[in-house]
């Protein structure tokens, strides 16, 4: 479903991804793992044309992405929810998740999103400064699932997030994957999230990928020695 084929990214002379493939079959959930700074928000931003591609393609089912604007990709259905999750402080939760449906031109949240976050729902005419760190992550992947994507990306969602709040979040995260039969790439440092989340784990290092395993059978501690320091 998500095709990337020898991509690669700089800034300015600095290329920072180094010609990565990754293939997504439709409904399965990606981890990638990595330390600070190996690449996986470069590799987010350009997927979502907010960083160039310098070479490579990308490309959601039969729609090639490469070289399109943000909500050109977003229209071809790829949906991002950003490290810090950036959601619009003054606006309401409800106004929070409408922005995301401007590309479908739809002019109501289809209710099951809001089924799918009841808190939201509960919550929908709060400002979404108000919201707890995990109500905010919940409101930013509403927005993003608003635009209907057939592939969503998620930048290290777990991040300032209570651990008791992170199991559920991996729950909800496979919940949306079966029953929209969305495929989800999700970045992350913590494994017991990416093992509770994902089928297939992928660590990055220095803008390449060093090694792709399925869930089953995974060596857990080769990929936490990739993670330490
Ligand atoms: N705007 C920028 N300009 C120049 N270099 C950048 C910029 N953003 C990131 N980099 C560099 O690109 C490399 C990859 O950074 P990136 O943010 O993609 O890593 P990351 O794996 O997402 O790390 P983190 O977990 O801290 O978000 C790093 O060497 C970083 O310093």
């Amino acid at each position: 479903m998500l095709n990337v084929k020898s991509l690669t990214a700089a800034y300015g002379q600095s290329e920072v991804l180094h010609g990565l493939d990754l293939n997504v079959a439709p409904g399965e959930i990606v981890a990638i793992m990595g330390r600070n700074g190996m690449g996986k928000t470069t590799l987010m931003k350009t997927l979502m044309g907010i960083v160039p591609e310098k070479s490579g393609d990308v490309a959601v089912g039969d729609q090639a992405l490469t070289g399109l604007k943000s909500h050109e990709r977003v229209a071809r259905g790829i949906a991002y929810v950003p490290q810090g999750r950036m959601i619009f402080s003054a606006m309401t939760v409800q106004e929070n998740v409408e922005t995301g449906l401007t590309v479908t031109g739809q002019s109501k949240v289809p209710n099951d999103i809001f089924e799918l976050f009841p808190v939201l729902l509960e919550m929908k005419d709060r400002r979404g400064g108000n919201l707890s760190g995990g109500q905010q992550q919940q409101l930013a992947i509403a927005r993003a699932l608003a635009s209907n994507p057939k592939v969503l990306l998620l930048d290290e969602p777990t991040e300032g997030i209570q651990p008791s709040i992170i199991r559920d979040m991996a729950r909800t995260l496979r919940k949306i994957r079966d029953e929209k039969g969305l495929s989800i790439v999700v970045s992350e440092q913590v494994l017991s999230f990416a093992l509770d989340v994902a089928d297939r784990v992928m660590v990055i290092e220095n803008g390449n990928f060093v090694h792709d395993s399925p869930r089953a059978g995974i060596d857990e501690a080769k990929v936490s020695k990739f993670l330490s320091v």
